[in-house]
């Protein structure tokens, strides 16, 4: 690694940063949202909910590392954002009775930038790398060394005068995060000794987070209102935290304060959160789709168009629901309204005439990508 080298690149537009979305259901957290779900994070494995075999495993991996005395190998966690890789990861380090260092791929743009912070790590510190996936390449290759050796080659100089300095590193645990594990070159994938994929939680471990949150945000809440609130949360614990809160504060101004399923319904209705958990972008995307493209295909360019939203927004934020709601389609002719979706939005499908292809109207040239 080269401390004076500032040719380190960083990956390129298809890892933009998608920032906090402004969404009620977005699955990003900002302002007093971080504040409050820091506050409502499980401190323990014992308290944190669903992900049964990933949470079996881990306790497994953490206690026998503990009886042996030693640091715990370096774990992986993928999934969607909001499932709980962050609050993992802090409990990882509670649970080893280890001080945890946060830090996020966007942030080490340069080999440097690891080394300084590896170099820095006590024994048996557990180093969170969100977003692990958006790492430099150098960083990236720092990184391989300081897993398996616990050891980087700091270069100085520059040229072929360049030497490789060794600095011996205290074990640590590295705690990787990514949404997209795919991305994860398989050098570093194969150096964690633990990796585990995050499922989206089904509605009866959302309850159980919404009966958890409500107590400790002190909240009355009856069965039914936890039920409707779970249902509208996209499979994700920080929405139905969300969720809770914005009906915490209409239940506080036009109710008497109880959360029932009549007050945490009218409350989502407010905000626009169908019972399905679709949101105004989403069905606006669907809308769309639907009434102006006769279900499609239509061109995802075209689709963001017509919602007067970016291709990104479309693309990364609407439709991953929407596909795992089963009411879009991804073709290689552009996107396509399920029957579901038809349904959904209480219209009817139109006629399709013999030798048509599903979605197609007879208006060629309307659904460019
Ligand atoms: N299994 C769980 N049980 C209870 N609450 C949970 C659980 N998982 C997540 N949460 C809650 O959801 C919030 C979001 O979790 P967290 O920040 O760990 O997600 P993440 O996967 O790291 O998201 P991102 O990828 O966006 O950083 C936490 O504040 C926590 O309160």
């Amino acid at each position: 690694m080269n401390w004076d080298d500032d040719t380190d690149t960083a990956p390129g537009p298809a890892a933009a940063p998608l920032t906090a979305d402004g969404r009620i259901v977005g699955a990003s957290a900002d302002g007093e949202d971080q504040a409050v779900e820091a506050a409502l994070r499980p401190k323990s494995l014992g308290e944190f909910v669903g992900q049964e075999r990933v949470r079996e495993q881990l306790d497994l991996v953490l206690t026998a590392a503990r009886a042996r005395g030693a640091t715990a190998d370096h774990v992986l966690l993928s999934g969607a954002p909001g499932l709980g890789k962050t609050t993992l990861s802090m409990i990882i380090a509670a649970e080893m009775q280890a001080p945890i260092r946060i830090t996020s791929g966007p942030a080490i743009q340069h080999a440097g930038d690891l080394a300084a912070i590896l170099s820095s790590l006590h024994e048996g510190e557990v180093l969170f790398l969100d977003e692990i996936h958006r790492m430099s390449r150098p960083a990236e290759e720092m990184l391989y060394m300081a897993m398996e050796d616990f050891r980087v080659d700091v270069i100085v100089g520059k040229g072929p005068g360049a030497t490789a300095i060794p600095l011996e590193l205290p074990p640590f645990t590295l705690v990787g995060a990514t949404t997209r594990a795919g991305l994860l070159p398989p050098p570093l994938r194969d150096r964690f000794g633990f990796t585990a994929h995050m499922e989206f939680y089904d509605p009866a471990e959302l309850e159980r987070v919404i009966h958890r949150s409500a107590q400790l945000l002190d909240l009355e809440i009856e069965t039914a209102g936890a039920a409707e609130i779970a249902g509208r949360s996209r499979g994700t614990p920080r929405i139905a935290n969300r969720l809770l809160r914005r009906v915490r504060d209409y239940a506080q101004v036009k109710a008497d304060g109880v959360i029932t399923r009549e007050v945490a319904g009218a409350a989502l209705r407010v905000y626009e959160v169908d019972d399905r958990g679709l949101d105004r972008l989403d069905r606006a995307v669907l809308q769309a789709l639907l009434k102006l493209f006769g279900g499609g295909p239509v061109g995802l360019s075209t689709l963001a168009v017509a919602v007067g939203e970016e291709r990104e927004t479309v693309e990364e934020v609407a439709e991953p629901f929407l596909v795992r709601e089963g009411l879009l389609a991804r073709t290689p002719r552009g996107r396509v309204a399920t029957p579901a979706a038809w349904a959904h939005l209480g219209l009817t499908p139109p006629q399709q005439t013999p030798g048509q292809a599903p979605g197609q109207l007879g208006r060629p040239g309307l659904f460019g990508v």
